[in-house]
């Protein structure tokens, strides 16, 4: 597989040809470093991402292990996602690697989530159990209090609006929500305070999380702050709830996966600029790598 690297500052991005290799790349990447962390840790905490791209690398991880553990599925997958054709570590180590994982200390978060009712088909954490997470709960020793989802919206649906004037209204489930997951975090991470690898994808106005340009939660620079509630954002649905930019450069390895010529624009913008809140993206830092996941079309302005 050809990969070109390109490095901006602490930034680095790797190119790759087509969308399924720059998938295929991370979700090789994030076996490796999970399995390297779990060697010198008890535990490993991750926060995954919601979006396209975000969900179909849990399909390609899934497909993965499916092919270790069915290995007659392992031709239609590999034609249908290169899930482990593609991967750098070659498609047995990576496939090794995922065997060995021992998923009792892996902790999976998310970045952001969309605020609705938890059966709600658009929550992250929803599509993410059907993707991958439920799988691993069933079958692969992932217990499920491993799996920290972000709180959904307990209010029945006929109360809920989203006008501009019930913003109050909502805040009044939000804001609970928000300190809730943060006391999660809090109760959890310990002393250690932070995610071990951070997952994001970013949309064609250069959003990560639910950090959009030119809004309250990208300004918030309290560090007490973890989490942050969202009452009207650009893209729907416009309840929401998100790391704070602070907590997320607190995380040891942040790593983008962004594809799509659509995003190409934000990406130069997001490479070349740090701490830019008409870019969120740009806030997407870890204090020990980070690293851009992309394909050509993405990264065809770089
Ligand atoms: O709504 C969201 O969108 C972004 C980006 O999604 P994509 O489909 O353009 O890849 C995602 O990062 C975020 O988690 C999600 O809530």
């Amino acid at each position: 597989m050809t990969v070109e690297t390109k490095t901006f500052g602490p930034k680095t991005a790797l190119i790759y040809p087509d969308r399924d290799q720059a998938i295929s790349a991370i979700v090789a990447a994030l076996l490796e470093k999970t399995s390297q962390l779990l060697a010198s840790q008890d535990r490993v905490d991750i926060a995954l991402t919601g979006g396209t791209d975000g969900i179909a690398m849990l399909d390609v991880a899934r497909a993965l292990m499916e092919s270790q553990t069915n290995p007659e599925s392992r031709t239609d997958r590999t034609d249908d996602c290169h899930a482990y054709a593609q991967a750098p570590a070659g498609p047995d180590s990576v496939g090794l690697i995922l065997d060995s994982l021992d998923f009792s200390r892996i902790h999976f978060w998310w970045g952001d989530e969309r605020f609705v009712a938890a059966d709600d088909q658009d929550r992250n954490a929803l599509q993410a159990r059907d993707a991958w997470l439920d799988d691993l709960a069933a079958h692969h020793g992932l217990p499920e209090g491993n799996i920290h989802e972000m709180p959904a919206d307990p209010r029945p649906e006929q109360t809920i609006t989203c006008e501009k004037d019930d913003a109050d209204a909502n805040l009044k489930a939000l804001v609970p929500a928000a300190s809730a997951y943060q006391d999660e975090l809090l109760n959890q991470l310990g002393d250690k305070g932070h995610m071990d690898i951070a997952l994001f994808s970013m949309g064609p106005d250069g959003h990560f999380a639910s950090l959009f340009p030119g809004y309250p939660q990208i300004f918030d620079d309290d560090d007490s702050h973890l989490v942050l509630p969202v009452v009207d954002s650009p893209k729907m649905p416009p309840l929401r709830l998100t790391l704070t930019a602070s907590f997320i450069q607190g995380s040891s390895y942040v790593w983008f996966i962004v594809t799509g010529q659509r995003k190409a624009e934000a990406a130069v913008r997001a490479l070349h600029t740090v701490n830019d809140e008409e870019v969120p993206s740009s806030f997407g830092q870890g204090t020990e790598e980070t690293m851009w996941f992309l394909d050509r079309q993405a990264a065809s302005k770089l």
